[in-house]
This record gives C-alpha cells, structure tokens and sequence, in this order.
C-alpha cells in the first residue's frame, strides 16, 4: 500500500512531476495515476530499512520504480521527438528553384538557419527523414544555396568546403571560425631580448600577455593591450614582432642551423625571415627575395628591426629586426633554379596561395575564387616548388631541405602540389618535426596520393584556433632531374614540365593580399595532353586536375613501396 508523504518535504519547483505553483494545483492534477503513486511513495515517510515479502528493502523498490518511470518517460520524449521530426518532414521542402528565388528577393536568416538545421538532420538520416523522390545531392544543393547566403560566400568555393568537410557539424564550425579574428599573437625576438624580459617589459606597459602555446618558446599571445601593441618602444625597437602562430611553424619545420645557406624564396614582408635570421643567429648567408618590388621593401624595414631585410617591406622588416645576415632580391623565384642551382641548405617557399585558410582577415576571398584562379595559383605553386628543389644542394652536410607552406586549405594547393614534386624529383617526404597539426590527406575524394603525404600537416581555424595552413617538408635526394621519356627523347625538360604543368606563364601573380608581383617568364602555349583528360567527374569535383589522376605506371610504383 502506498502511503501519502506528509508536506514535510515539497517536491522540488524545478521538477517536472507535481510541482506545486503559486496559483494552486494544477500541476499536480495533470499527473497521471502512476506519476502519482510514484510520488507519493518517493516521499513515504514509511520506514525506508523495513523488508517487505519480496525480499527487498522499501529504498530499492522507490528505486526500481524511479527507474521505470525515468524509462517511461525518456520513451515519451522520444516519440514526442519522432512526432516533431515527421511533423517537420510533412511540409515541403521548397525546390532548387524555389530556394535560388527565395534567397535572391527575401533572405530571412531565421528561415535560412532553419533550413540549415533541417536538411543537417535529413542528411543526418536520409533514408527515413528524406521525401520521396528527392535525392541526396538536392538536399546537398539546398543546403549549399543557404549556406552561401548565411555566410556569404560563392558557391564555387563553399562545395570545396563542403568537401572538404563532409560532416556538417564541422563544416558549420568552420565556416562560423572564418569570421572570428584569430588570437593576437606575437613573436619575441632572441637576436635582441629573451621572451620572459619581453613580457616583463609589455605587462609594465599595460598589456595583458601569456605565453601562446607549448609548443612554441618565443611566442606571447596579447589578451588586451592599453597600448598599440605595433607601436610600442619596443615593437619599434625589433624586440618582437606581430605574427601568427601559424606562421611559426613552418619555419621551425625548417630548422635552419646557424652558418648555413639559406633562402626564404617568397619572403615579403619577412616575418619568417626575421625567425630565420634569429635560428641562424644572425650568421651563414639568408636570401630572402619576393617578386613583388613594394613587398621587397616592407621585408627590409622588417629585416633591420628584427636585426634581417620583401624588398622595401622585406628591408624595412629586416633593419627593424636586426637582421645583418640577409641578401635581399626581387625576383621571380623560379630564377634561382637557374641562378643558384644546387647552392643552397634549406628553402623556405612559403607559397602564394588562395588565402582560404585567412578568411578571417580577407573577406574578399569568400567570393572572389573560382576554377580558374585555383588553377593559376597550384600552376605557380607547383613550378616555384620543383624549382625550389633545384636550387637545394642534396650533399648538403647539414641540409638538403625544402618546406613548402600555404595558408590555404585547399587539397589541389597543398597535398597535390607536393605529389607532383615526388613525381617529378628525386625528394622524399620526412617529419616536419611539429607537435601539432591534422596529417595531410593520403586520399582524397577518388584521388590517391602517395601514403607519405601522412607526413605533411594541416591546420584549421576551428580545430586548432590558428590560420588554416599546410606545411610539408621535403629532404633532396640526388642533384640529378628525373629523367622523364620525353627529356630521354632530348625534349628540353623545363620545357617538358611547363606544359605539363598547364603553365599559362602567368606574367603576374596576385599574392593573397592582392599585391602584384614581378613579372614570371613569358607565355607558353599549353600542349593539348591527352593525360590531362578528366573522367567526367569534373564537373562534380574542380580538383579533378591532371596532375591528381596519376598514371597508371606511378600508383603502380608507389603500390608496396616503402617511401624512399
Ligand atoms: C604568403 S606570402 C609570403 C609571406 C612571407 N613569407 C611572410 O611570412 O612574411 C607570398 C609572397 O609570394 C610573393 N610572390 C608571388 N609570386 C612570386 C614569385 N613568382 N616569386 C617570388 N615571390 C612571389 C608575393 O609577393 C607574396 O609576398
């Protein structure tokens, strides 16, 4: 028999069950006759030790019944959920169209997220939530179309994304990462204080700082500043200098050694210089060069400062910082293949990319890019990196090489420009040494690269709160080119690599900060090539260049085969 429990104790206000409100009873009289009786017996006054015949004691009964009553109503709530669920399947879904139009005239963003929200969860459970005769790839289109209006991007570059990102949760992470600012962050420089006097000196000035990371000893990150943290005594002084943490890495996947030979082949506006110089100690020789002639000099102010010098920015960076071991060009950087083959250590070609892991700080990257400006930029990136390999010395003692970093996420900008370098020189991936990072893809959608692509690392705004980046590292392996079979037929092989390239010799590359650049060699007309044929999947997905479809003859040597 259940008993009534005395009004010692009220049931608590935040329960569900009989909660008893200001204005009467009610609730109590939506219970039904089992909450009831669940009710009063948990608050019996009866003695809770007595056993009763069925050998248990009264707790453990008000327990079990806690238990069924917990189950039947978390059985409630589940069908109450179904029943939201088809209620939100039983209106249509607009059409293609019918979105395209709604977008154009009245976007609404409450409708948009709901939307959003809703084809996340069809596509979360397509086979029961979808409507009849509505395919995946609608859902898809639908929900691309309303991402694109949310965030405002093109729809070339969100299906990359979305690629890129196949679960939605993530892609959403991403995308809301893209607009919020990175940390700010700064890099002491060891060539004129130690980062501990550094913060000692900034916090005397009002500036909230911390150590930025474990992984990194000269970096500080700035919580809040009651100064500007570019115009202190001791930013102008060279004492440190405003960086991302991104940027750090590849240079300490580099590793220069002091008294080597060392070449940053895009340096402008040096912040990597300037961490070059300071692993060098300020000793051995540092190219630092940039194509474009304004960025040359930012690279010199940066280079004094920091006690290094792209070109005027490059040169001012470089006084800035103190940098006195450094050679300052202004040259396309495929030049040094021809000027300085096989000459130096290490190359940092730290490429001009699409920008599409810094949204953040250009929005205009959102709907600028497409197929073709993709294409330009992996053309440059790949002929700048074969000829980065050309200009490393492999017998270097110390050395032999190069790291190749974007901040872009790109797969057709990163992982396959490094496979076209494996293929068309004698270099092997190695550990870029770094205590973060996601590994590169090995696959990617139907493509294949070669298994040692583990070895390079990627970076993502909403996983790691840094810069999307790529950085890879390459070591050289033989002085000698590949012989490919047309430069065993005598075909000129710089030649050979430009049409395969699909080198359009873009006369002048935009970086991503739209600056312009010197001017790379003339035009070469691009040689039909029937490898370059795609398999109708193109139109699917823009990455299916030639370069990723990989003959036949290579998978079958990269099949089984240890990297070298
Ligand atoms: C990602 S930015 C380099 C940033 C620089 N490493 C730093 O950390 O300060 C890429 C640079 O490549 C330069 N660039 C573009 N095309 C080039 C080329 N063909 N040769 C050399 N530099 C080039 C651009 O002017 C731009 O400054």
């Amino acid at each position: 028999m259940i008993k009534q429990k005395p009004s010692l104790e009220e049931p608590s206000s935040s329960s569900n069950e009989g909660s008893v409100n200001d204005s009467g009873d009610e609730d109590e009289k939506e219970l039904d006759s089992s909450d009831e009786e669940i009710q009063a017996d948990i608050y019996s006054s009866s003695d809770e030790t007595n056993d009763d015949e069925d050998g248990l004691m009264e707790i453990e009964k008000k327990s079990q019944k806690l238990i069924s009553k917990t189950k039947r109503d978390k059985k409630l709530a589940e069908e109450d959920m179904k029943l939201n669920i088809t209620s939100g399947n039983d209106h249509d879904m607009p059409t293609v169209d019918e979105i395209e139009q709604e977008l154009k005239t009245a976007p609404n963003l409450d409708v948009m997220n709901e939307r959003i929200h809703e084809v996340i969860q069809i596509l979360a459970d397509f086979n029961n939530r979808r409507q009849p005769n509505r395919s995946r790839r609608e859902y898809l289109t639908i929900l691309m179309k309303n991402l694109c209006s949310k965030y405002n991007y093109n729809e070339f570059l969100m299906e990359r994304f979305m690629q890129l990102f196949p679960n939605c949760g993530e892609l959403i992470e991403f995308l809301d990462a893209n607009d919020q600012p990175r940390p700010v962050t700064i890099r002491a420089n060891p060539l004129k204080t130690r980062r501990g006097e550094l913060a000692k000196a900034l916090i005397n000035r009002g500036m909230n700082v911390d150590p930025a990371a474990k992984w990194t000893k000269v970096g500080l990150v700035v919580y809040d500043s009651q100064v500007p943290v570019g115009a202190t005594p001791e930013y102008l002084a060279g004492h440190y200098i405003i960086q991302g943490l991104s940027s750090f890495l590849p240079v300490m996947a580099l590793c220069p050694q002091p008294n080597e030979s060392v070449l940053d082949m895009c340096a402008a506006p040096a912040g990597k210089t300037t961490h070059i110089a300071s692993l060098m100690k300020n000793t051995g020789i540092l190219f630092a060069n940039d194509a474009n002639t304004a960025r040359c000099k930012a690279i010199i102010g940066n280079l004094h400062r920091m006690g290094t010098a792209r070109c005027k920015a490059i040169i001012g960076n470089l006084h800035r910082m103190g940098v006195n071991n450094a050679v300052v060009s202004n040259l396309d950087g495929a030049e040094y293949a021809k000027i300085q083959p096989q000459s130096f250590d290490r190359i940092l070609l730290d490429a001009p990319c699409s920008g599409t892991g810094v949204i953040w700080k250009d929005e205009s990257v959102k709907t600028s890019k497409d197929e073709d400006d993709i294409k330009q930029r992996f053309v440059m990136q790949r002929r700048l990196l074969l000829a980065a390999i050309d200009a490393t010395d492999a017998n270097s003692k110390t050395g032999g090489y190069v790291v190749y970093s974007t901040c872009s996420v790109l797969v057709e900008e990163n992982e396959a420009v490094i496979q076209y370098a494996l293929e068309k020189r004698h270099v092997k991936l190695v550990p870029a040494g770094l205590e973060i990072g996601i590994e590169g893809y090995t696959k990617f959608r139907q493509f294949r690269f070669h298994p040692s692509l583990n070895l390079t690392r990627r970076y993502y705004p909403h996983v790691h709160n840094i810069d999307g980046f790529f950085v890879a590292k390459l070591k050289k392996l033989h002085n000698e080119k590949k012989q490919s079979k047309k430069s065993q037929s005598n075909v000129d092989e710089d030649e050979d690599e430009s049409k395969e390239n699909g080198n359009d010799g873009t006369s002048e590359e935009q970086s991503s900060d739209d600056e312009k650049t010197a001017k790379a060699p003339p035009k070469k007309k691009m040689k039909k090539n029937k490898k370059n044929k795609t398999n109708g999947n193109e139109a699917q997905n823009p990455i299916n260049e030639p370069i990723q479809t990989r003959p036949k003859k290579v998978q079958k040597k990269f099949k089984g085969k240890k990297s070298e």
